[in-house]
């Protein structure tokens, strides 16, 4: 090969220092000069060879294709041309593609250590868009990456797509493509973006909404979004082929934006990319299982909002929001997952909350103003009929039975029971159309009393009826048990059923296994896996039957020292 021209070879030089200091972007800049200068394709290959690296490194994997295949069109076997290619297609999630370059190179070059690992690395992903996930593997990878757990895993979509809804003003919506069981996986997707609560703190402005200046959220969120917005910007700028997924996300109605006409998509720029996060952006908090845990511990005044990091995930972003949601949302690192919280049949509208869907109706509508809908779903409508009459005896029945608790009196279910009852007949429509959200918090602390002192009969009692209450329903014999009708989901309806397993363990062995089962469930449609359960709900935390130190520590106040005779 000729020598290379010393103009081009100093551009080259420069790149390669920029590239071995980590200025990727600056390393680009010289090998763009080199190549403007060069005349033989011996050269361009090599300068196209380094250029693609540096993209790689930054990111550019659009741009890193493109020099990969400029490399291959000249030389189709050539060794990191194709190790190349392939990594830029899967920088780009495009895995069938990157494994096919990667086992071309593997027939040419056996010896390739980096090939064949990444073989593996693409299978396992391939494997993972078939829904197929390692889920302990999952959990350690996002353990591992901490503070900033961006996880290197595909995404699945299982039985849904995006349809335009019945009523226009709900633009589109997700829905089932064929009938589904509770606890089915129907999304486990990779983020486009995140910011992480724990991420450091970069100077950036603010993101208020881009026609009002006047900030509707609090500071701390307002800057995440800032930061998301920074994030997104760049990684559209510099993937041009991901822009029209991004595009297609609702951008508010405020949103007037030009098409341009060769690319058929608005401007990237600044209020593009805000608008969309604002309407489509998730707060999550860092790790599902361990949120869980405390979440279902906690009395709902004292639940605390650990959505503490904010991110895109683009196919969640088509679901429309119920109070009585179809779809429970958790989160491994940055994974979020989407499983059926019932059994649900084909063509139907998933939904799922935005918000907290344990507030009160006027909250929830209020929280719900900044996506600028109210929400009629069958709970809003039952309860927006609510006499004030009828929601003043609730609270007043709340109180009674926070007095009960404080002041120790517990000795009497049936207290209890009564005031249980009177809370029940402040509700008019049947639990599974108006679930009994009120009696959550005082059913808990029973049940996690009387599963401290060892009362088989009445946790097994109290799990029922809080499970009733919410709009279930079960077939009980003395031989199965199966929960038929699935209601309202929150995270005490795993305490609940794993309580009540312990119960059946003690008084009928036979449904045990069956109601763990169920329990079981109900977490993974809670915390988008199982393989984490004996962490939360395995003995030490949770304490057996009759052993009041499992988890006394998380407990309310008001529980410890509650005792029924
Ligand atoms: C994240 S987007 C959901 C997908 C959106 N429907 C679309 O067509 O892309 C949020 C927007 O969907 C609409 N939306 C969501 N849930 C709704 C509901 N229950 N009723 C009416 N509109 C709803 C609102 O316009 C909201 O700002």
């Amino acid at each position: 090969m000729a020598p290379m021209p010393t103009e081009v070879l100093i551009w080259k030089l420069q790149g390669n220092t920029h590239y071995k200091d980590g200025k990727y972007l600056k390393a680009i800049e010289s090998y763009d000069e080199a190549l403007r200068r060069v005349s033989t394709e011996d050269h361009a290959l090599i300068l196209l060879l380094n250029r693609c690296q540096a993209r790689l490194s930054s990111q550019h994997y659009d741009a890193a294709l493109e020099d990969a295949m400029a490399v291959l069109d000249m030389d189709k076997t050539n060794e990191k041309g194709l190790f190349r290619a392939a990594r830029a297609c899967y920088g780009l999630g495009s895995f069938t593609q990157s494994r096919s370059h990667l086992v071309g190179l593997v027939q040419l070059y056996p010896r390739n250590k980096a090939a064949i690992n990444d073989i593996e690395r693409c299978e396992h992903r391939l494997r993972e868009q078939a829904g197929d996930f390692n889920f302990a593997s999952v959990l350690d990878e996002a353990v591992n990456k901490q503070p900033s757990p961006h996880l290197d895993r595909a995404t699945y979509i299982g039985s849904i797509e995006v349809r335009k809804c019945a009523i226009e003003s709900h633009g589109r919506g997700l829905f089932t493509t064929k009938a589904v069981k509770a606890g089915e996986l129907l999304l486990c997707e990779k983020a486009f973006t995140t910011i992480f609560a724990s991420d450091d703190r970069k100077d950036v402005t603010e993101v208020h909404h881009p026609k009002n200046t006047k900030p509707n959220g609090s500071k701390w969120r307002l800057k995440l979004r800032g930061e998301l917005a920074a994030n997104t910007f760049v990684k559209l700028s510099r993937n041009p082929s991901v822009v029209p997924a991004f595009a297609d996300l609702y951008p508010g109605p405020d949103a007037d934006e030009k098409i341009d006409e060769d690319t058929n998509l608005p401007d990237v720029d600044d209020a593009f990319v805000q608008y969309r996060i604002i309407y489509n952006g998730f707060g999550f908090p860092s790790n599902t299982y361990e949120y869980h845990w405390k979440s279902a511990q906690t009395p709902d005044d004292l639940k605390e909002d650990e959505s503490g990091s904010l991110g895109i995930w683009i196919s969640a972003s088509y679901i429309n929001h119920s109070c009585y949601p179809l779809v429970r949302r958790s989160y491994i690192g940055d994974m979020m997952i989407f499983r059926a919280q019932a059994d649900i049949p084909v063509d139907t509208e998933l939904k799922f909350g935005y918000i907290s869907c344990l507030e009160t109706y006027e909250q929830r509508q209020k929280m719900l103003e900044k996506w600028g809908f109210q929400c009629e779903c069958q709970v809003c409508l039952a309860e927006k009929d609510h006499s004030q009459k009828k929601v003043k005896k609730r609270a007043k029945t709340i109180e009674k039975i926070i007095e009960h608790f404080e002041k120790n009196t517990g000795t009497d279910l049936g207290v209890y029971t009564d005031l249980l009852n009177a809370l029940d007949s402040t509700y008019i429509n049947p639990p599974a159309i108006e679930p009994r959200k009120a009696m959550i918090g005082p059913i808990i602390n029973l049940i996690s009393a009387c599963h401290s002192d060892g009362l088989a009969a009445q946790v097994i009692e109290l799990s029922l009826r809080m499970l009733r209450g919410l709009g279930f329903d079960f077939q009980v014999t003395s031989a199965a048990f199966k929960i038929t009708r699935w209601g309202f989901m929150v995270d005490e309806v795993v305490v609940a059923l794993a309580d009540m397993a312990d119960g059946y363990g003690a008084v009928n062995p036979t449904l045990y296994n069956d109601v763990l089962e169920m329990a079981k469930t109900a977490y993974e449609i809670m915390c988008g896996e199982r393989v984490s359960w004996d962490l939360t709900y395995g003995s030490e935390r949770r304490g057996n039957l009759g052993d009041s130190a499992g988890r006394v520590e998380d407990v309310v106040d008001g529980v410890q020292g509650l005792s029924f005779g």
